[in-house]
């Protein structure tokens, strides 16, 4: 991991009404390090996840992204037209909704191929034969190119998502409960692949989610969240083997207790 972070969050608050979502978050990601987001339901994980990506503007502080020549740009300072060529470049985003991060209109390869284009591919060949490359290796037959996502299952449709979203092999994903709502069974092979994926591409990924066992695969260092704070930070297997806030200790407690 290089000297520099990668994104540098500082300050960040935002409030809907009465409500504090984000209350003086500062935080820091490394080139190729994933971070884990975790807290319970409201605690202003994805809120967190949007600001930093651009998706949300914050009421006070401030995102740095140090880009691939390592200049620093403030993400709420770039301006739209810039901001969706990182998206759609250096930056990748999974939702926990498949549907929303694909098209689902477009075939799978094309789903996989716009990507790419957008990175300024053109020869329809080469594109349609790393799309094909690209479903064999998110464990998608490539006889389905040519289908809809509304065929796949949810969790062909989210490995359908993890595959556009890498091809073009971004520095940074921001995950968002990329394997929430699938089954259990589902769900660990899809870990298994996102851990494969990320470690052998480098991505640096800020993951979201409220799964603790998850987030022990697949993170090296954890941010633990409430009511929108950071109540605890470290190196995973620090925080969830020895956590020392109180919080920590009922959610790793309430976890091993489920
Ligand atoms: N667009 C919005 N308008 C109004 N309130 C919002 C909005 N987005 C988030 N909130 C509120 O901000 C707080 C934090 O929400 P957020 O979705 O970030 O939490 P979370 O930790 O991601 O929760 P979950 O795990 O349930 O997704 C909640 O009280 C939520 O109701």
């Amino acid at each position: 991991m290089s000297d520099d972070p990668i994104l540098s969050a500082r300050g960040l608050s935002l409030s809907f009404g009465a409500v504090r979502a984000l209350d003086g978050v500062s935080l820091d990601l490394w080139p190729g390090e994933v971070l884990a987001i975790v807290g319970e339901s409201g605690s202003g994980k994805s809120t967190l996840l949007r600001v930093m990506a651009g998706e949300a503007r914050p009421d006070a502080g401030a995102v740095t992204y140090r880009d691939t020549l390592g200049a620093s740009m403030e993400v709420h300072g770039m301006g739209e037209p810039a901001l969706r060529r990182l998206a759609r470049t250096e930056w990748g985003f999974v939702r926990q909704d498949a549907r929303e991060g694909l098209r689902m209109g477009v075939s799978a390869g094309g789903n996989v191929g716009e990507r790419l284009m957008a990175t300024g591919a053109r020869h329809y060949g080469s594109i349609r034969e790393e799309a094909a490359r690209w479903l064999e290796r998110v464990e998608i037959s490539p006889s389905r190119i040519d289908d809809r996502p509304g065929t796949f299952s949810g969790g062909m449709r989210q490995r359908l998502q993890i595959a556009r979203t890498l091809v073009t092999r971004p520095r940074l994903v921001f995950m968002d409960e990329p394997t929430g709502g699938l089954d259990v069974s589902v769900q660990a092979r899809l870990l298994d692949l996102i851990r494969g994926l990320v470690s052998d591409l480098g991505i640096a990924v800020a993951l979201v989610t409220h799964d603790i066992a998850a987030a022990r695969l697949l993170a090296h260092r954890l941010v633990v969240m409430r009511e929108g704070r950071i109540v605890e930070e470290g190196l995973t297997d620090r925080v969830l083997d020895d956590p020392r806030h109180p919080y920590t200790q009922l959610l790793v407690s309430s976890v091993l207790a489920a």
